[in-house]
């Protein structure tokens, strides 16, 4: 199992002053949960830790190595990523691109073993997709594509998975599905980040949370101390009413609950 750590990590937004440095790491079987409002930074934030965006100072270290420091690849066998946008625009089926995700571990003229295809097809069963599998991608819905982007990143049976809104054009079924999916991820061992709107879905699923705002300030901690009624306020510029059901904390927005 994998460990991914940011060390004095500021992110490199144009025109932003440094804010807070990072310093955390996701550690096998936790699940993270970035929060901010739009603009925060969180989708910069995933991509830096990906290794897809160069930080503006600091590193990220996957196991003991700077994500700088190693060939996509090697971070691919790792690391997997459920991006917000689609990239879904090559017209092949959903098998072939659930397929994408054993690529990291193919040589460039190998072609998939059966092994492959049956990891593939699990993952489209995870999602439930499985009879779906020589449809042609640019047919699927919304919810359809984002549920195979999911199974593209569970196929690559990473050790880290990160996701930006997973949960995004989800009816209540599936997203109840996928994250019961994460959730047994997190079980076997693998360490999760996702950036969430939700703040309710949050409460119910992540370990820890990390809250950031627009100026570049953060704080981090487990779930439980972070979602503090006025801090989540000041986050999201939001008055906010708190509830409990079943021993869960709810977070509804005050401006909507008379009529206003
Ligand atoms: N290449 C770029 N050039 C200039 N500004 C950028 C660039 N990429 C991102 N930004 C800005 O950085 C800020 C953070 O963007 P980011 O997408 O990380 O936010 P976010 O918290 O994920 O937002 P949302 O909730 O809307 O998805 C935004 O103000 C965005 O406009």
């Amino acid at each position: 199992m994998s460990t991914l750590r940011c060390e004095n990590l500021v992110i490199d937004i144009p025109g932003r002053a440094d804010g807070t440095a990072l310093d955390f790491e996701a550690k096998p079987g936790e699940i993270w949960g970035i929060l901010g409002p739009n603009g925060a930074g969180k989708t910069t934030l995933l991509h830096t830790l990906a290794g897809l965006r160069a930080p503006r100072h600091g590193q990220v270290i996957l196991n003991n190595a700077t994500l700088a420091t190693l060939r996509r690849k090697e971070i691919a066998k790792k690391l997997a990523v459920i991006f917000q946008e689609r990239q879904d625009g090559f017209p092949g089926t959903v098998l072939e691109t659930v397929l994408i995700g054993r690529h990291p571990f193919l040589s460039p003229w190998d072609i998939e073993t059966a092994d492959d295809i049956a990891i593939a097809r699990q993952a489209l069963l995870d999602v439930e997709m499985e009879g779906l599998e020589d449809r042609l991608v640019n047919t699927l819905s919304g919810g359809e594509r984002q549920r195979l982007a999911i199974a593209t990143a569970l196929c690559q049976t990473p050790d880290i998975l990160l996701g930006d809104e997973p949960s995004n054009h989800l009816d209540l079924h599936h997203q109840v599905k996928v994250l019961q999916i994460l959730r047994k991820q997190a079980q076997r061992g693998t360490s999760i980040v996702l950036c969430l709107h939700d703040l309710n879905l949050a409460a119910r699923c992540c370990d820890k949370l990390l809250l950031l705002y627009p100026s570049g300030e953060a704080c981090w901690g487990d779930c439980d101390t972070m979602l503090v009624t006025p801090a989540l306020e000041k986050l999201y510029n939001t008055a906010l009413m708190t509830t409990e059901l079943d021993g869960q904390r709810i977070f509804l927005p005050k401006e909507l609950s008379n009529g206003n």
